[in-house]
């Protein structure tokens, strides 16, 4: 068993308090993905479970067990950083035997395990390279292979593939989906800025809001029914139109369940953008934001005309003054 929960925990760095009443159930096996703006705490909670950073109150259990006052080293758990961290001087092969080489682990055990692990993530090539002779992706899939090597109850990314380009890091999010395919047991927790990263990878999304979380839920449940104006604003891209009612109250439509060309409403066409596939049409309809309508392989409007616009009142979703989600 690798469930995470943690109870009340708060971090503090002298005065200042980074996370606090954080509540959550990680269950075993499962891949949760913190996201949240820069600074929310993401990353401190990953290094709070992690060990490398010490809990300022609360509990922090794995498999049932207190670890509070347990080093990172006896946690079974293993880390994968944006920066890999290999070793310069050791071959693939050597880098993903290294730690079992210091619990000394016996030879046909390291070697059965290494294979594995680079059968697991497409390494087989590379083993006798040193980590100069590959490609950002083949490094970070070596840092993932030492850290599967280790065979840890629990895996911990923090953005693994934010130094990775365009590419790189749809075939390295694909290992990765693969990976925890080929690895139903292990509890798997990630932190990245990337949306796309997180919709598709994660079974539940925690959004960290200013050191407190903000919502829990699926990759759908957050983005059909977020529970609040700020994961409504955050959750989404390009971001749900929200429209500030007089009383306080605000309204949510979402770029892509807007049609243009039919219902009763006009707004002018301030400019367009046409990526392909989709096509982005900015209105303006007399309020401080911009409309944004996503539509898919259509004419495009021209820029300065009057448009007509609709959607269906069951799309809308709506907040209290306080940002809370109403109905
Ligand atoms: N060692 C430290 N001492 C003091 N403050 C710190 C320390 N480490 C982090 N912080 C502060 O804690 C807050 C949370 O930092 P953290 O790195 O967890 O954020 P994050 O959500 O991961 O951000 P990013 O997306 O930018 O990486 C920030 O305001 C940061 O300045």
């Amino acid at each position: 068993m690798s469930d995470i929960k943690v109870t009340n925990l708060r971090k503090n760095y002298g005065a200042v308090e980074v996370l606090r009443d954080i509540n959550l159930d990680i269950r075993s096996g499962e891949f949760v993905i913190f996201v949240g703006p820069s600074g929310c705490g993401k990353s401190t909670l990953l290094r709070c479970i992690s060990g490398l950073e010490r809990l300022s109150g609360g509990t922090l259990e794995i498999g049932g067990r207190v670890v509070n006052n347990v080093p990172a080293s006896k946690r079974g758990i293993a880390m994968v950083f944006q920066s890999y961290a290999l070793y310069p001087h050791m071959s693939v092969r050597e880098n993903m035997a290294y730690s079992m080489k210091l619990r000394r682990a016996a030879k046909a055990e390291i070697e059965s395990r290494v294979a594995e692990a680079a059968r697991k993530l497409q390494l087989e090539p590379y083993l006798d390279r040193f980590p100069r002779e590959l490609s950002g992706g083949q490094r970070q899939r070596v840092a993932i292979g030492r850290a599967i090597v280790r065979d840890p109850q629990v895996f911990l990314f923090d953005e693994p593939l934010s130094n990775l380009d365009a590419a790189l890091r749809v075939a390295t999010r694909l290992e990765i989906a693969r990976l925890k395919e080929g690895l139903p047991d292990t509890t798997m927790v990630y932190v990245t800025h990337d949306q796309v990263e997180a919709m598709t990878l994660a079974d539940r999304i925690v959004v960290l809001n200013a050191g407190q979380v903000e919502q829990v839920g699926t990759p759908e449940e957050l983005y059909e029914r977020p529970q609040s104006l700020f994961v409504a604003g955050f959750i989404g891209s390009p971001r749900m139109n929200l429209l500030r009612h007089e009383d306080g109250t605000t309204m949510g439509i979402r770029p892509e369940d807007i049609t243009l060309g039919t219902g009763a409403q006009q707004g002018k066409v301030a400019y367009v953008e046409y990526l392909g596939a989709d096509t982005f049409a900015f209105l303006d309809i007399g309020r401080p934001d911009l409309l944004t309508v996503r539509q898919t392989r259509t004419a495009l409007p021209d820029v300065g005309s009057m448009i007509s616009y609709d959607y269906p009142q069951e799309r809308v979703h709506r907040f209290d003054a306080q940002g809370k989600r109403l109905g």
